[in-house]
């Protein structure tokens, strides 16, 4: 089965810092994968490259099975193949826009059919109740939003344009055990249907362990 994503080698520098030393891995579809490890060894670097947010030093990313670094800059088989999960989510959420324009922001990328804006609030709707969140008003602010809600809104935002890859970076750094749980519903719901794969880093070993199909430790 063709991966999601491939690594072979991947090693990224900064300055006389090396990040991230010839790591391979791949990841199928349906599959989650965990990165865990101590503070400052690589992960969000890696979770980046993986992303192709950002080009290795050496080595190769390839999605479906094409190189992602052929030309000049990235290439995504698919507008919205890879969606991102911050690990501050105030990245992920303007904080000018109400969440619901921000939770379906993804839908309009280019080559979609763009939902008209009544359209967009009621879909923003329907993914907050699944998860859980139907007590939040899709016109609120995310400053009006814990630290917590923020980062669920997040990881909703990931989801909805149904991306071929979510990579995650901490996606539970502000949650308690119940809503840390829900949000591995959410990812775990996202790859169940066996077409979408995710990347997750935590420092939670143990959630990772209940959500991941392998975990890679960086250490
Ligand atoms: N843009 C950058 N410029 C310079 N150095 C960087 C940059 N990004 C990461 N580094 C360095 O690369 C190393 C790995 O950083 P990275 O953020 O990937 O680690 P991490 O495992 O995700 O850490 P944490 O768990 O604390 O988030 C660190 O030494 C970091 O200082």
């Amino acid at each position: 089965m063709t991966a999601v994503v491939a690594a072979v080698g991947i090693s990224r520098r900064y300055g006389p810092v090396t990040a991230l030393a010839e790591l391979s891995l791949a990841v199928a579809p349906g599959q989650i994968l965990g990165v865990t490890g101590p503070s400052g060894v690589g992960k969000s670097t890696l979770l980046r490259l993986l992303a192709g947010l950002e080009r290795p030093d050496t080595g190769h990313v390839a999605y479906a099975g094409e190189p992602a670094w052929a030309g000049r800059g990235v290439r995504y088989p698919r507008p919205g193949y890879v969606m991102p999960v911050f690990q501050n989510p105030t990245a992920s959420l303007n904080p000018r826009w109400p969440i619901w324009r921000s939770l379906t922001e993804p839908l309009t990328a280019p080559g979609r059919e763009r939902p008209g804006r009544a359209r967009r609030r009621h879909l923003a709707a329907e993914w907050l109740a699944r998860a859980h969140l139907d007590h939040i008003d899709p016109d609120t602010r995310p400053g009006a939003l814990s630290g917590g809600q923020c980062q669920r809104v997040a990881v909703l935002r990931a989801l909805v344009a149904r991306p071929a890859l979510i990579v995650a970076d901490e996606p539970t750094a502000r949650q308690d055990v119940i809503t840390a749980a829900a949000t591995s519903q959410l990812i775990a719901a996202a790859t169940a249907a066996g077409t979408a794969a995710a990347v997750v880093v935590s420092h939670d070993r143990a959630w990772l362990a209940g959500l991941a199909h392998q975990i890679v430790d960086l250490a």
